[in-house]
């Protein structure tokens, strides 16, 4: 499995203005990977996801490619019609796991029956259907789905609105990891869990990646992106401002949005950033980092291009 993203960009048309959501974002990710996307709020990271499964509302203008190779075969993720999404890439090829689970799940369905028709759905019928052997099956498929993520047996006959935040989530990372997808695109997983269980849904994804999943890490906990991620990509107003092995990025950032998320970690003294990002209808020309930026000087008034410092690609004219 490789997903290669290039020169991805994501733009809304409003009736007054435009949002440039994403600009030329180009990554990849192989087999056995996990890539951490991070950045603050409204960067970018879930419209990049929304992209990639053709998740976007009518006035979003998408340019670039995105292709994910499976056995030898390649799909254009952009350029892939609505039927076919559905039908062999979604759930199949592709898994899941949205930011905000209670709009992903239908509120008049159990969790159980969510699984088991997802189950059936992903599966080729048995050449012999027994009806009762056949729902064992299903019912056994979707508990131990469950256990997987920690989600209680008793959770399963419950409605949407009768689950926690936690178990919602929960949910739709059972959901989005049983027709064990070659590629997971997990956008904030772990919002909402209570620490035992962040942990239990990092080891998951873990396990999947080692088995030879590829996982793409949407977040902004950056403990969570270092428990599980071999690589990372910091983004800032809708662009990727660094890239490299994720322990190299935290332990000696090069771009200073980098150094500012790494110093607001409550352990390294919890120093925010000061300032705020740009707003996407109305993006500088030049460094969109600069008016928060310590070391901004004239030559930011040009907008740097990824490229490669010392060994690591940086979108800054003075990096660290
Ligand atoms: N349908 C839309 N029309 C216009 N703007 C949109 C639309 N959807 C998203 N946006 C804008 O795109 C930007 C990026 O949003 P996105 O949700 O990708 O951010 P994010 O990095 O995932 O943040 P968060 O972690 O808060 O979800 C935001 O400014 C958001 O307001």
């Amino acid at each position: 499995m490789t997903l290669t993203v290039d020169r991805l960009s994501v733009r809304f048309r409003l009736p007054h203005a435009t949002v440039d959501a994403v600009s030329d974002v180009s990554l990849r990710l192989r087999a056995g990977e996990c890539v951490a996307l991070v950045g603050e709020s409204g960067c970018g990271k879930s419209v990049m996801v929304g992209a990639l499964l053709g998740l976007l509302p009518g006035n979003a203008e998408v340019a670039g490619t995105a292709t994910l190779t499976t056995d030898g075969s390649t799909v254009d993720l952009l350029d892939t019609g609505e039927d076919e999404l559905s039908r062999t890439v979604r759930g199949r090829l592709v898994g899941l796991v949205p930011q905000s689970p209670t709009s992903h799940l239908t509120p008049v369905h159990t969790v159980r029956r969510h699984l088991t028709e997802t189950i059936a759905a992903l599966r080729a019928s048995p050449k012999n259907p027994n009806r009762r052997d056949r729902r064992t099956a299903l019912n056994a498929d979707a508990d131990a789905a469950a256990g997987a993520v920690g989600l209680p047996t008793t959770a399963l006959d419950r409605y949407p609105h009768e689950l926690s935040g936690g178990m919602a989530q929960r949910a739709v990372t059972a959901l989005a990891l049983v027709g064990e997808p070659a590629l997971i695109l997990a956008d904030e997983p772990t919002s909402g869990l209570d620490t035992p269980l962040v942990h239990r849904t990092l080891d998951e994804l873990r396990r999947l990646v080692d088995a030879g999943h590829g996982v793409l890490l949407i977040t902004h906990d950056l403990d969570a992106a270092a428990r599980l991620a071999d690589t990372v990509a910091v983004m800032y107003a809708g662009r990727v401002v660094e890239t490299g092995p994720l322990t190299e990025v935290f332990d000696h950032p090069r771009h200073p949005y980098t150094r500012g998320l790494v110093n607001a970690l409550p352990r390294n003294g919890f120093r925010p950033i000061p300032g705020m990002p740009p707003e996407l209808t109305a993006l500088p020309a030049g460094c969109p980092f600069a008016s928060r930026c310590a070391d901004a000087g004239d030559d930011c008034d040009v907008r740097p291009e990824l490229s490669i410092h010392n060994g690591r690609h940086v979108a800054c004219h003075r990096p660290c």
